[in-house]
């Protein structure tokens, strides 16, 4: 299963994290967040990172010239469109940037939305479904409706974010069969100041799965 740690701004965490067995790891590229990083701040959390560590800017509403020229000045392999982006936008992306990872996050609170996520299964590579918040677009710390994601198997891989924390993980992997997770503010100490105890605990945990 992929596991991917977000919100990462300290280039001394981004090895360690990879190092404790994250294959995918975030670069917030909104600045309105907490977690915002800069180009030269993500070159120097990338830089040290093996080629085989997914690295994902996540933007919301930003343009299609900005989101590519922070993919191809940081090295990103991937692309986490957080805002509301429509299936037209990450088409036109695509032709952009055809060899990134497009993953689109969808802020699910009932089954109406959840629904709509299949517009978006012919214009990205993967899903990622995150708890919705009225004010915030991400980091939450809120989780979904585990219950309603019982039954939901889209015909893309698709990643479970929001709220997970070391401790809530394996009850939500006993009951839904994501191909990844996404985690930020429960493996924190505070926003962007990744507890590393949390995520090596995260990685015992996810041993027995
Ligand atoms: O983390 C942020 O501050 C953020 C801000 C704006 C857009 C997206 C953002 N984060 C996206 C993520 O991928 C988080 O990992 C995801 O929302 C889950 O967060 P959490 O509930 O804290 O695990």
């Amino acid at each position: 299963m992929r596991v991917k740690i977000c919100g990462i701004t300290q280039p001394q965490q981004s090895l360690a994290i990879a190092n404790l067995g994250a294959t995918a790891l975030g670069f917030i590229c909104v600045p309105t967040s907490p977690r915002y990083v800069t180009i030269e701040q993500i070159q120097a959390a990338v830089a040290p990172l093996p080629d085989h560590i997914d690295k994902i800017g996540v933007f919301a509403n930003s343009s299609i010239l900005q989101i590519s020229e922070t993919v191809q000045t940081s090295n990103l392999t991937g692309v986490q469109l957080h805002g509301d982006e429509t299936p037209e936008f990450c088409d036109q992306l695509r032709q952009i940037l055809p060899n990134i990872e497009i993953i689109k996050a969808l802020r699910v609170r009932n089954l109406q939305q959840l629904e709509t996520t299949a517009n978006y299964i012919d214009y990205v590579d993967t899903l990622l479904l995150d708890a919705y918040h009225p004010q915030q677009l991400g980091g939450t710390g809120k989780t979904l409706d585990w219950e309603m994601l019982q039954a939901y198997k889209p015909s893309r891989p698709w990643f479970l974010a929001g709220g997970l924390t070391p401790d809530n993980i394996l009850t939500a992997l006993s009951q839904i069969h994501p191909d990844g997770i996404d985690l930020s503010s429960g493996v924190e100490r505070s926003p962007g100041d990744k507890d590393l105890d949390k995520v090596e605990l995260l990685f015992a945990r996810l041993k027995s799965v």
